[in-house]
């Protein structure tokens, strides 16, 4: 999968059960409209949301199964059960918290890799980080590539986005790995996304500014109302 996404977007396309558009036959058209635009790949939540999109387009999916734990922070692909359930899903890799934060049952990170690759050894492995010093540890435990989604998303760097500062973290990553590094988080413009590539991202994944109506209604009603930087 990774090389069929090379260069291109990936749009994320996920509505969680408090958002308007939760509802896999929703996920699975927003994918064809993704896939009629131009998109070399999907990010999906949930095991029923894959098995529609991958009904609907072929294009390889990248899942993730979002579930609260209340003995954790982690909450994107936490514990075996949620890679359990991704396999069966068929989906062409698993992306999952990179983190350093303890995971649920304290399940360790490693397990979680072990446990994927002893079930399907050829399922491909994206480790979601939000520090430079988490894409390294992602690399040493042999992940297949890197996404910079947690990147303002952990209570150690929620003070940054990944496009402040042109990307500086972005830049940081790409520097202190060998492995493909995906941009994702906050890239709300196709002028960001076009940076992302061009400072040597191996691909973007884009969600909200395509797939969250209610996320890009609100960015057009701040606009009018002189709120701009609040993005
Ligand atoms: C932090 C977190 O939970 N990120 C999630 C990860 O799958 C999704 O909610 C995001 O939509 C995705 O990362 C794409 O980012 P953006 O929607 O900003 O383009």
């Amino acid at each position: 999968m990774i090389e069929q996404i090379k260069g291109g977007l990936v749009v994320s396309c996920q509505a969680l059960e408090h958002e308007p558009l939760h509802s896999p036959q929703i996920m699975s058209k927003m994918a064809l409209a993704a896939w009629q635009g131009g998109a070399v790949g999907i990010r999906a939540n949930s095991k029923t949301d894959i098995i529609a999109i991958r009904n609907e387009v072929d294009l390889p999916v990248i899942g993730i199964v979002k579930r609260d734990y209340p003995d954790s922070e982690v909450f994107i692909t936490a514990t075996k059960q949620e890679i359990s359930e991704l396999l069966e899903s068929g989906c062409d890799m698993i992306a999952m918290d990179g983190t350093e934060r303890n995971r649920p049952n304290g399940e360790t990170l490693a397990d979680l890799v072990a446990f994927a690759r002893s079930q399907k050894p050829e399922i491909e492995l994206m480790a979601d980080i939000s520090t430079v010093g988490e894409a390294i540890m992602a690399q040493k435990l042999g992940f297949d590539c890197i996404s910079t989604t947690l990147h303002g998303y952990t209570p150690y760097t929620s003070e940054s986005k990944l496009y402040d500062n042109d990307f500086e973290f972005l830049k940081a990553v790409l520097l202190a790995t060998e492995l493909p590094v995906i941009a994702e988080g906050n890239v709300i413009t196709p002028e960001l996304y076009a940076r992302c590539l061009e400072l040597g991202a191996y691909a973007a994944v884009v969600g909200g500014a395509i797939t969250r109506p209610k996320e890009i209604t609100v960015r057009f009603v701040n606009a009018a109302a002189g709120r701009l930087q609040q993005l």
